[in-house]
């Protein structure tokens, strides 16, 4: 653990001063969001630690193996309707004017086992899902039948296998089920279940951890005073983790102060994969954050993008686990969020769904004067294309969430105007 107490306003000094040296002003240069995106995702690696769960606990996770049929299903051949199995060949020229009679030797249901030599002209009465005996080859529906019960009059002529479940008919026994990296859901549930097996390897969740700085922020539980501030982006990360199936393993505020900082991450570090930070990672007196994951020793991926909300983005190793630096400013932590976590996850799990695709949509609403940065704006995209409301798009403002479902990426130097094609990432 690192005890030596660095001031928050030292470090930050330390960090301009340390720049100021190497580029001969106070800031670091941004790089593109492509470039970032390039950095961190080929420094993730992927989480090869795997668990066994029963099936129902293995929905929404990723699959850890290969998954192949051992046995066919189903693996005897059923009566796929409630009637007479009997040999097609011996319903030639059967109709209701010249029915053909047939001798009913046997009668099975689903779940009943019958052992018996089909004869010409005999009949096993079946319902639907019983097992068809060897050497019939098609089923009659009862109701092309007199339902004789010692004796049986056929209506209609048959053909081979009609009505007839084949073995392997819905999975053949060697065919590859289900592969490694693939994200579990009902489907896959269900046909794991109709194999028999019980359990599924999957690849184990990534632990994240979030800590939120700032001497302002306050407990929910807590009054507001003067001049507090409820941690609401910690909030917005944790329910998207949860709407994703994960779990956050802690989420704490931390103080804009270095070695309480340190100490904290060395703290909880083990327990987690990934961890989240927000807020300290401008310019200001009390941004401490870059300078003091430099002292902890913290190797530095990136740090700042060229893209607002969110520039004074970072990610750092630490101890081998990823730190993502969001911005302070709740919505600039969203963009960051949405843009970075879910690439390095998906990277981490190697469950690519998890990653953002971009869709060309026309805007039906909205103008944007021309971005002197390129900009992620709040909007709705629905069948008519995406509305840009005319609201608040400023980096501090969260509650425009309460009605975006995407965010658009506005280039520089572009305007947008209706009709335009633009770029849109769904939030979910
Ligand atoms: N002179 C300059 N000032 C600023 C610059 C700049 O280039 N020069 N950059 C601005 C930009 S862009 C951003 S983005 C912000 C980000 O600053 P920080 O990442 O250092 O964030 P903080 O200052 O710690 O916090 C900003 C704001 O957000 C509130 N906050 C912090 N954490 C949370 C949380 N978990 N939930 C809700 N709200 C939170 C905090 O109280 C502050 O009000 O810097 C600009 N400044
Ligand atoms: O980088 Mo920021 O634009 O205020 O979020």
């Amino acid at each position: 653990m690192n005890s030596k107490h660095v001031s928050a306003d030292d470090l930050a000094t330390k960090v301009l001063s340390k720049d100021k040296r190497e580029k001969g002003c106070a800031r670091l240069a941004a790089i593109e969001l492509e470039e970032a995106l390039e950095l961190l995702t080929k420094r993730v690696n992927k989480n090869t630690k795997t668990e066994k769960l029963d099936l129902l606990s293995a929905l929404g996770r990723v699959c850890a193996e290969e998954v192949t049929a051992r046995v066919p299903v189903p693996h005897f051949p059923k009566s796929g309707m409630d009637g007479y199995a009997l040999r097609s060949c011996d319903t030639k020229g059967a109709s209701r004017d010249h029915p053909i009679h047939f001798r009913v030797v046997g009668e099975i249901c689903a779940g009943d086992e019958i052992y018996l030599t089909a004869e010409a002209f005999t009949a096993v009465r079946v319902m639907t899902g019983g097992m068809v005996p060897k050497g019939y080859d098609c089923v009659i529906r009862q109701e092309d039948t007199d339902y004789g019960q010692e004796q049986v009059e056929i209506y209609v002529e048959a053909e081979p296998w009609q009505n007839y479940c084949h073995i392997g008919e819905d999975i053949e026994a060697g065919r590859h089920i289900i592969s490694s990296g693939t994200r579990l859901n009902a489907g896959h549930i269900g046909v794991l279940a109709s194999l028999g097996i019980p359990e599924i390897t999957v690849f184990t969740v990534p632990k994240v951890g979030i800590i939120s700085t700032g001497n302002e922020l306050r407990p929910l539980a807590c009054p507001i005073g003067k001049v507090g501030v409820y941690p609401s982006s910690a909030y917005t990360i944790a329910a998207k983790l949860k709407s994703k199936g994960m779990d956050v393993s802690f989420m704490e505020v931390c103080a804009d102060d270095a070695s309480s900082f340190s100490e904290l991450v060395n703290t909880k570090i083990n327990e987690i994969d990934l961890l989240i930070t927000t807020g300290a990672l401008s310019v200001g007196k009390r941004d401490f954050l870059a300078g003091a994951l430099e002292e902890m020793g913290a190797e530095r991926i990136f740090q700042k993008v060229n893209m607002r909300p969110g520039t004074p983005v970072m990610a750092s190793l630490f101890q081998g686990k990823l730190i993502l630096s969001l911005s302070g400013y709740p919505f600039a932590a969203m963009v960051n969020f949405q843009l970075f976590f879910w690439p390095a996850v998906a990277k981490m799990t190697g469950d690519d769904s998890l990653v953002w695709r971009k869709t060309g949509k026309t805007v039906a609403q909205g103008n944007m004067k021309e971005a002197k940065k390129r900009r992620f704006l709040q909007a709705f995209a629905d069948d008519e294309g995406v509305h840009i409301y005319d609201r608040n798009q400023q980096s501090s403002v969260l509650s425009e969430m309460l009605y975006s479902n995407c965010i658009i990426d506005q280039k520089q130097g572009t305007a947008i105007s209706p009709g335009d094609t633009v770029e849109v990432i769904y939030w979910d």
